[in-house]
């Protein structure tokens, strides 16, 4: 298990990462988000030990990595697949670390093989295509057979097939009771390989929960309808009535209505009731992708001056107002539908907390009800903050403790070097 506190880092007066804690647990892919420059690659660096940070501390297995015994294969990373000595060759790129890290040579092979890169073996990297690099990055992570393993975007620049390999063996790695912690920005792969999500903006935690509950607590669920095309004035009729009915109603961009704060039935008792014919009723439930934007849009640093966020975040029409914004969030004449407990659902959609009022994902690791401290308006402390919110699950530094030597790993793996079995 990989267990960040208060885990801060500055560098001169940019604070790239500040006071996060989390847990990252074995047996799940763990996804690792967050926009542009929010502190993802520091905060894999500092739980590589490749830089130190200003307060806070993370452990893997119970240890700084640093003072974890025989580090290279207990934890495999793939931070930048570039930083390769291009002139080697893919077999003895891997070979050298092998050799440094005590590693015997056959796995090299192996791990060529898992990659796919068998046949270029002999090629020199810097002939490597970027998905070629990856897989190699990929190799080099694997080669100490370590439990734990780190992934900064590891399908950049990967084919449809490469990024199919990856999903797959990520879930594999987990399956095999491994902790597997991957950044990436897609999120439509996140949502297919990440079992749990950590999101982070502007170095803070916004957010630490499974995919599922993650989508449930930051979207409604809305009804798209839709009346017939060749009468508008039926669709300003409906409009009019669900509104006085206490719903939000927004034009969708392909003409057709995006209705929340009321039941499917009534809409549908609405519509009959005034008259209106309706080509479309339909529930809808957000992506992941639309509910990390709604999560994530108060916390981006770099953005297109001409960035419409088209279809997923609605124009408010002339005279309609917002709803009432989360502090710090959002951004003013953008409305998206309010997430479930703020604006209640429109339909009966999974409830993860049970009918108690869902954690507030805007909320920083701090006191209840207390807003995320923010060190861009004003300095951080120099002492490390304790983690107000403690950690979701006790340590598990016995069980994560770094493996004896000799210890027997899963049979059938061919990702397991005989030697050290
Ligand atoms: N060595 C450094 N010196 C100064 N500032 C740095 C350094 N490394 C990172 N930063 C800054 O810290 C912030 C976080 O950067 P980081 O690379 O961790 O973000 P990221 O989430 O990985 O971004 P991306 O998704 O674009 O890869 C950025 O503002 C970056 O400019």
């Amino acid at each position: 298990m990989i267990e960040a506190v208060g885990l801060t880092k500055r560098y001169g007066d940019k604070t790239a990462v500040y006071n996060l804690s989390f847990q990252v647990r074995p047996g799940a892919v763990t996804g690792f988000l967050g926009p542009n420059g929010s502190g993802k690659s520091t905060t894999m660096r500092m739980i590589l030990g490749l830089d130190n940070p200003t307060s806070g501390q993370v452990t893997i297995g119970g240890y700084p990595y640093r003072k974890l015994p025989n580090a290279a294969r207990q934890v495999g990373a793939l931070l930048d697949a570039k930083a390769v000595h291009g002139g080697r060759t893919a077999r003895n790129h891997l070979l050298s670390l092998a050799q440094l890290s005590g590693i015997p040579a056959r796995r090299v092979d192996e791990v060529l093989g898992v990659v796919g890169l068998q046949d270029v073996a002999s090629r020199r990297s810097n002939g490597f295509s970027l998905g070629m690099g990856q897989r190699l990055g990929i190799a080099a992570a694997l080669l100490g057979d370590p439990q734990v393993l780190l992934f900064d975007e590891p399908v950049n620049g990967l084919d449809p097939e490469g990024i199919l390999w990856v999903r797959n063996l990520m879930k594999m790695l987990a399956a095999e009771g491994r902790t597997v912690f991957v950044s990436s920005h897609l999120m439509s792969e996140m949502a297919l390989t990440a079992d749990h999500l950590i999101v982070i903006g502007r170095g803070q935690l916004l957010s630490d929960m499974s995919v599922r509950d993650f989508i449930a607590a930051n979207s409604a669920g809305f009804a798209r309808v839709r009346t017939p095309d060749t009468e508008p004035q039926q669709r300003e009729k409906l409009s009019s009535a669900l509104t006085e009915a206490g719903g939000h109603v927004l034009p969708e961009q392909d003409g057709a209505l995006r209705v929340t704060g009321l039941p499917m039935p009534r809409i549908s008792d609405i519509a009959h009731e005034t008259d209106v014919r309706l080509w479309e009723l339909s529930p809808h439930q957000a992506s992941l992708e639309e509910a990390y934007m709604r999560m994530t849009q108060g916390a981006v640093d770099y953005r297109s001056t001409d960035d419409q966020k088209a279809g997923l975040m609605q124009p408010l029409p002339p005279g309609a107002q917002p709803p009432v914004p989360v502090p710090g969030q959002g951004q003013p004449g953008w409305y998206a539908p309010p997430p479930p407990q703020e604006g209640g659902q429109a339909f009966a959609m999974p409830d993860p907390y049970g009918g108690r009022q869902a954690p507030n994902p805007y909320m920083a690791p701090g006191a209840p009800g207390a807003t995320p401290p923010n060190p861009y308006a004003q300095p951080a402390p120099a002492a490390p903050q304790p983690p107000a919110q403690p950690p979701q699950q006790a340590p598990q530094a016995a069980s994560e403790a770094p493996a004896a030597p000799g210890t027997p790993p899963a049979a059938a793996d061919p990702t397991k070097p005989e030697d050290v079995r």
